[in-house]
């Protein structure tokens, strides 16, 4: 049975004990598991998961407390209807559109967030997932859970991101390459660049064309960064998204392309997380008020700043004396060929956002440091 099969066939069961529903009715199913989920909780392997509704929209399931109420009292924050304050107005084009609330009849509280396909509008999306900060554990983390995730990517605390996850469309073969949460963690100071131009070549050539809008579209969330002062975000991901199937010429067809087989490539260390192919399933709030959680742990939390780096100053200057040329080639690009329209950068996962009244340092450092190596690529 094929991962994609195995992986929707245990979410039924768990959901509904439906062990003998037959592939055929599970395109009747109004939601199933993400098919182009490149990182994070996923169903058939974790107890929660993300979803797509069939009406084409993304069900994140809320995670358990703290951090499922903390993200979506932090969407319903942003998305507010009435809201005025202009630093949140100004930061919904930075995170996918959050729709409300999610469940189904049968299960009332298990509620899942809905949210835009980042990915929806796509003929064959390459998807790549990336952490930002020095820091991916948030100031109340216990000493295990800080130990663990630092043993995970020590690198983290200076390289400040790192690829959770990605899948390429190579034009040539008309298939996926996809890369799981170990690759990232392979990258070293010396690779990361390599390593981060692989999301942007499609196996003939390197989208430059790609790499300039998601240069634009980085600085503008930095530009955001460093104007506001009322939060701070932890282990919270970059997700970009870049039409692959631009410069088609040498895959067979769209349709192809499309159901394309999917490759993974061999990985340092192999553990079992599903793999799930491509797939043409493609489209087209409840209020729960957790502010008082939040102002009580922002009562009581008081953050550490954090220290400089070589690498945090080095690319501060570097970013500086590169923008102008990579300006030219983000406006040259942009203002004739709409390219923009095929590129998406977006934040997602805020399971750790908590309010403040400092600039959030460890994510400002990671947003320059990978502008500086996104740069780094462009100029070669
Ligand atoms: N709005 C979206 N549109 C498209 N894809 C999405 C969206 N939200 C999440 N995804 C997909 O799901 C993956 C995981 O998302 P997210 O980081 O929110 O989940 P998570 O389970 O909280 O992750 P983690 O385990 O790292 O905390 C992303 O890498 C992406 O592939
Ligand atoms: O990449 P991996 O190996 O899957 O590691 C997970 C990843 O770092 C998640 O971001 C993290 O969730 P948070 O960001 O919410 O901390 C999760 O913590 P968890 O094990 O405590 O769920 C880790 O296990």
């Amino acid at each position: 049975m094929a991962t994609e099969d195995r992986v929707l066939k245990s979410f039924l069961a768990a959901d509904d004990g439906a062990e003998n529903i037959k592939p055929a009715d599970w395109k009747n199913r109004k939601a199933v598991p993400l098919p182009h989920q490149v990182a994070g909780h996923k169903y058939g392997i974790h107890k929660v998961g993300i979803l797509q509704h069939d009406d084409g929209t993304v069900l994140k399931q809320l995670q358990p407390p703290p951090r499922g109420p903390c993200e979506m009292q932090f969407y319903t924050q942003v998305f507010a209807q009435d809201c005025t304050d202009p630093h949140l107005l100004a930061l919904q084009q930075h995170l996918p559109k959050y729709y409300g609330t999610w469940s189904t009849p049968d299960k009332p509280n298990e509620l899942y967030m809905k949210l835009e396909d980042v990915a929806g509008r796509f003929t064959c999306p390459c998807i790549m997932d990336v952490k930002i900060g020095r820091k991916s554990y948030d100031p109340f983390a216990s000493q295990e859970k800080q130990k663990e995730q630092i043993r995970k990517y020590p690198l983290m605390e200076e390289i400040g991101f790192l690829i959770l996850g990605m899948r390429v469309y190579h034009v040539a073969s008309g298939s996926y390459i996809s890369h799981e949460q170990f690759y990232g963690r392979s990258l070293t100071k010396e690779t990361l660049k390599t390593g981060l131009a692989r999301f942007f070549h499609n196996g003939v050539e390197l989208r430059k064309d790609a790499i300039s809008v998601s240069i634009h579209k980085i600085r503008n969330i930095l530009q955001w960064f460093e104007r506001q002062k009322s939060f701070h975000f932890y282990a919270s991901s970059l997700l970009f998204v870049y039409e692959g199937s631009h410069h088609i010429g040498n895959a067979k067809n769209e349709n192809e392309a499309l159901t394309g087989q999917e490759y993974r490539q061999t990985e340092p260390e192999n553990k079992s997380n599903a793999h799930i192919s491509s797939s043409t399933l493609k489209s087209s709030c409840g209020q729960v008020n957790f502010s008082s959680i939040l102002e009580t742990i922002y009562n009581l939390r008081k953050v550490n700043g954090f220290g400089s780096h070589s690498l945090y100053h080095q690319a501060i200057g570097m970013s500086a004396d590169m923008k102008a040329k990579a300006n030219t080639v983000v406006e040259g690009k942009s203002s004739n060929s709409g390219k923009g329209e095929n590129v998406e950068v977006r934040m997602i996962d805020f399971a750790h956002v908590f309010p403040s009244d400092s600039s959030d340092d460890n994510y400002i450092y990671g947003l320059r440091s990978l502008l500086f190596v996104l740069e780094q690529i462009l100029q070669e």
